[in-house]
């Protein structure tokens, strides 16, 4: 592991990296070679000539796989045509093109204008977006990669009696000479945080991964890193404190909000993408249920089913007569009902309807539940200002 002395733009306690166009550019002496490292914000003619929309989705890790299965989920497979290409279509949606990056790579191109939607845990996006005003989170919810970033100091030694942000901003160890030494991945979240909370003497350094191992190897007081189940926290030795968590994280769908407004069709396409997304993740959470049921009329029938409290539905049952032919004549003395039903109280709904006489139960997986308009959707029109 190595791990790096950071060394910010130091403005008062602060640390903060600038986060702007870099051009950086080096001449040879003899020849007139330039490089450029370029990494901002403008959208400039060549972006803007492109006509495919660009969707960047994470090329590894462990959002990678689960985002593959929410787009096929949502009936919007990816056609890649081998796992080291890194461009692939959805065929479901033309002129869209999927372009696999690294998680921060992602955001730092939809920063730049190289990508014009992507999907990303939101810590990745706070990290390297850096409150940039032109990402704008189209769905803040994607329901994977649940996480929160948070602070922890190990269980051990001069830590032993301190459980809270507060009691560790007083501890009268840290001095401008030596200060409470951070190791983190998140050098911009990192530094923000702790001068919002009023930390004057901190100092970060970085590594790439197994950071909870740095307060044990003596590089680190205490780290700043994703916490899911809280098992390598454990296993290291090292404790959450109260008031230490900086955000919670999740999968999000965020876009560029110059694309959205100056590249054509892309609005279209992030319409389609959202409310596929959102009527799928409405779905996961219900089951629906048929039954039959025997009643003089529909409204009797209604009424039964509106007497149990697990069986009202989204909008109330849909109750519709079974027409049979008896002596000759149409009649209906049966009905079939059709509800939706929260799949954690499928069998209670299941209970319920039996008891008011239902029958043939058949129990089926919502693909989608659209609504009459997606709140998402004009929560986006809001913040392009449309
Ligand atoms: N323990 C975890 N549980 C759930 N989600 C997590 C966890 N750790 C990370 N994530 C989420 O998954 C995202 C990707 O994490 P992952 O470790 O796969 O890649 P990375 O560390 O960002 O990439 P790299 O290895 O290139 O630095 C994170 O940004 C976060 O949103
Ligand atoms: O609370 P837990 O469920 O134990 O998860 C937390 C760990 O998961 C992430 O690491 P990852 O597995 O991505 O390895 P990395 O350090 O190589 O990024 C994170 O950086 C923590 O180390
Ligand atoms: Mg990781």
């Amino acid at each position: 592991m190595s791990m790096s002395m950071l060394q910010p733009c130091l403005s008062g306690s602060t640390l903060s990296f600038p986060f702007k166009r870099t051009v950086l550019v080096c001449c040879a002496p003899s020849q007139q070679s330039h490089v450029a490292l370029v990494n901002g914000p403008l959208l400039d003619a060549g972006v803007l000539q492109r006509t495919e929309i660009r969707f960047g989705l994470p090329s590894k890790g462990r959002m990678a796989s689960d985002t593959l299965d929410l787009l096929k989920d949502c009936q919007l497979s990816v056609k890649q045509v081998n796992p080291r290409q890194y461009v692939a279509q959805i065929p479901q949606l033309a002129n869209l093109e999927v372009w696999f990056q690294r998680p921060k790579d992602i955001v730092r191109k939809l920063v730049s204008g190289d990508l014009d939607l992507g999907i990303v845990g939101f810590d990745t996006v706070s990290e390297y977006g850096q409150g940039n005003e032109d990402l704008i989170l189209v769905h803040d919810a994607l329901e994977y990669g649940d996480c929160h970033l948070s602070l922890a100091i190990p269980k051990y030694g001069i830590f032993e009696n301190i459980n809270s942000l507060k009691e560790l901003a007083k501890m009268p160890q840290w001095t401008a000479e030596k200060p409470l030494r951070v190791a983190t991945g998140f050098t911009y979240l990192g530094p923000k945080f702790m001068k919002e909370n009023g930390l004057k003497y901190v100092t970060f350094s970085t590594a790439d991964g197994a950071l909870e191992a740095a307060p044990a190897m003596g590089i680190a007081d205490a780290i700043l890193d994703l916490v899911s189940s809280g098992t390598t926290l454990r296993e290291n030795n090292l404790k959450e404190i109260e008031g230490g968590i900086v955000l919670e994280s999740q999968a999000v769908l965020v876009a560029s909000r110059k694309a959205l407004i100056q590249r054509k069709g892309a609005l279209d396409i992030t319409h389609e993408i959202l409310e596929r997304l959102e009527a799928h993740l409405r779905a996961v959470g219900q089951f629906t249920v048929t039954a039959n049921m025997r009643g003089s009329s529909a409204e009797e029938v209604a009424e039964r089913i509106l007497s149990q409290p697990s069986l009202s539905g989204l909008q109330g049952p849909t109750v519709s007569p079974v027409f049979r032919k008896r002596d000759g004549k149409v009649a209906s003395d049966y009905f079939a009902i059709v509800i939706c039903v929260p799949k954690k109280a499928l069998y209670k709904s299941v209970q319920q309807l039996r008891a008011v006489g239902g029958s043939g139960v058949l129990v089926s997986p919502l693909t989608y539940i659209f609504d009459e308009e997606t709140p998402r959707w004009r929560e986006l029109l809001r913040k392009l200002g449309l």
